[in-house]
Parts: C-alpha cells; structure tokens; sequence
C-alpha cells in the first residue's frame, strides 16, 4: 500500500496525515511538495490535507487548486486511485472539480472547533467498511469555511447516488442537509470537513478516526 500526502504552504494537517497513514497503515507516506507536477507513479492513495494553504486567501483552497501538483492528482484520480481530501483539502477537492459543489463561510461566522458527532450514511465504502455496524463517531472539526452548498439537483444527485458519505449530527456550520463529507461517481475520492487524522488514538483523545484508514487499508 503507497500513499502519498501533498503539501502546499500553510498546510498544517500534513504531519497529522503522515503520523495517521503511518501508524494505521504500516507505511509511511511519500510528502510531496506542491511544485513537484508529479505524484509517485504507482501510489494507491493520495491525501490532501487540512490547512490554511497560500493563507485561505482569494477562497479556501483556490489557490492550492492551481498548483503543478494538481495535475498529477486528477491523472491519480482519473485512473481510480484513492483520494482522502480532509478539511482544506476538501475545500481543494471542490475548487478543482473533483468533487461537486463548494464550501463557503460557516453560518455563524465563528471558526468552529471541537469534537464533533457524525452520522455514518453508508458503511460499505471504501472510506468506512470498518466501521462495520456503528452508525455514529465522532472526531474533531476546525475550520471556518465549512459551509457545504451545491444546487438541489446536486444534492438531489449526490443523496440518490448514495454519495453523502457522513452528515452531522447538530449541523455546525449551516451546510446543506448536514452534509459534512461526500464521495465522487466513483466512490474513490472522498471529501470531508471533519479530521480523522486528528483521532487514531493517540495524544488527541479519542480513536474514531482510525476506521478510515483501516478500511482503506483493506480496500487498497
Ligand atoms: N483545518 C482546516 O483545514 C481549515 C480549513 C480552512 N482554512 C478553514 O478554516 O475553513
């Protein structure tokens, strides 16, 4: 299993990602630069972590959306390959057009930070297989642009598909049917505000996090 986590300035999540990816995984992952145009070529899995990439400025993650690495990131996703976008890294994810829709300021206008309860929608994908039967975890959340907003035929779309991967429980931030994490047509690029790198059980408190990276382990 080779994964991948990309790191742009103002990334602050990417040494929660490596230390997830590494104790979960087994492997370490490959930290590559943004400039570099090029993930290694048969990486299963690439993370774009969480962060104030260029300093959140123009929109979260716009900036980060146009950077060389980018390019290696959509032939990733275009031949099937994992991708696990985690707070600016889901705002990345939208800004590039991997994933639907976009993520605008919370509705409450505060930077909201906590541990934060999350419904399981479905738990046969890839990102959630091993959470087997729980339909409920709970894992931090810090960010101020977490305002998940798609059209209603998106979120029409993305619910019949079964592509809202987890919603809140007690909607933080205002998003669209409490959505806070979605997948691609694929079910292979998942976008999510919340931080499962911030909960394998270590230092932070609390283990929830660790089932992502088990069931793509077994996925993978
Ligand atoms: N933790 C994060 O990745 C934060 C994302 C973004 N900078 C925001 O505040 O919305």
């Amino acid at each position: 299993m080779k994964s991948a986590v990309i790191v742009f300035p103002g990334s602050n999540c990417d040494r929660d990602a490596q230390t997830a990816l590494t104790e979960v995984m087994g492997t370490p992952p490959a930290m590559v630069w943004h400039k570099d145009g090029n993930l290694p070529d048969d990486v299963d899995l690439v993370v774009v972590p969480g962060g104030f990439s260029y300093g959140d400025y123009l929109r979260c993650g716009a900036m980060a959306a146009n950077s060389p690495v980018i390019e290696g990131l959509r032939r990733h996703a275009d031949r099937g390959g994992y991708v696990l976008g985690v707070c600016n890294g889901f705002q990345v994810l939208t800004e590039t057009q991997l994933l639907p829709g976009a993520l605008l300021r919370n509705a409450g206008l505060d930077f909201v930070c906590r541990p934060q309860a999350l419904r399981i929608e479905s738990s046969n994908s890839a990102f959630t297989s091993a959470y087997g039967d729980r339909k409920e975890i709970t894992i931090p959340i810090a960010h101020h642009d977490g305002n998940f907003v798609a059209d209603e035929d998106t979120l029409d779309r993305l619910e019949g598909e079964g592509r809202v991967a987890f919603r809140y429980s007690g909607n933080p931030n205002g998003s669209a049917r409490d959505i806070a994490g979605i997948v691609s047509e694929n079910g292979r690029v998942l976008g999510m505000m919340p931080h499962p790198e911030r909960a394998i059980g270590g230092h932070e408190g609390g283990a929830d996090g660790r089932g992502m990276f088990e069931s793509l382990l077994s996925a993978i």
